[in-house]
């Protein structure tokens, strides 16, 4: 499965938040989306998601264009998001929130058993509300709720924020597990190492427009191209 972004712009009102990106990933890869508050990090997921309209370019995965289609058919296609902030439902357990994410209706590798093998610690708290659990425990949950819906693009927005640095190693040691699979991994990360770690491509955004990407970039160029002071 290819996936492809061709310069894409997307905004909010007179904002325009996101300029003319483009980048392709390869099956099984993962990119991360790097730079600081309000680069457009979170813009770019939710344009490529379907959340908000593309002002120019497009979004095409296997070959098919689906910059028209809605945030649900985009779902459907298996181009799934974990929102910033984890968006589960507090007053459902967490069984139940693993099962709304299987109404993308895809067939595949996950389920409630195989998330549940890849987080114990959801697995032991299926029965649980979502809203009593802590914040890595909730975003292990927020992950195996994206992963039940079989995605094809996996897109993670900021999934160390305010987590504990033994949980965050946790949910990063996963990824591999989720790519070897084929999935498509884009993850939106402050911290630059850790990105850089686990990227096979860093994208570097500045005000809403490309600053730096590539692969195998190392970090000074990339910590440049963050604060803006690269040219
Ligand atoms: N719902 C919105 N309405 C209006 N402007 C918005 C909205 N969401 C984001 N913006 C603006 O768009 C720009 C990009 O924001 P975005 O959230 O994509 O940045 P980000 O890189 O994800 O930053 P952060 O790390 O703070 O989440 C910022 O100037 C922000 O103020």
């Amino acid at each position: 499965m290819s996936f492809v972004v061709n310069d894409l712009s997307a905004g909010y009102g007179q904002l325009t938040a996101l300029r003319n990106i483009s980048f392709s990933i390869e099956p099984g890869e993962i990119l991360a989306v790097i730079g600081a508050n309000g680069a457009g990090k979170s813009t770019l997921l939710k344009t490529i998601a379907g959340q908000l309209t593309a002002l120019t370019g497009s979004v095409v995965i296997d070959g098919e264009d689906v910059t028209k289609e809605s945030a649900n058919a985009r779902a459907r296609r298996g181009i799934l998001m974990v929102p910033e902030g984890r968006r589960l439902f507090p007053s459902l357990t967490v069984k139940e929130n693993l099962q709304l994410g299987t109404a993308t209706g895809r067939e595949g590798e996950w389920n409630l058993d195989t998330v549940c093998e890849l987080f114990p610690l959801v697995a032991e708290r299926l029965n649980r509300r979502a809203g009593q659990m802590s914040g890595g425990e909730q975003q292990a949950t927020a992950i195996a709720r994206a992963l039940v819906g079989n995605p094809e693009v996996l897109m993670l927005d900021e999934i160390s924020l305010g987590l504990a640095p033994a949980i965050v190693v946790e949910l990063y040691d996963r990824l591999g597990e989720i790519t070897k699979r084929g999935t498509t991994v884009i993850l939106v990360e402050q911290d630059v190492k850790r990105a850089v770690s686990v990227a096979d491509q860093v994208h570097c955004l500045l005000e809403g427009q490309t600053s730096l990407s590539g692969r195998n970039l190392d970090v000074a160029e990339i910590a440049a191209a963050y604060f803006g002071t690269g040219h």
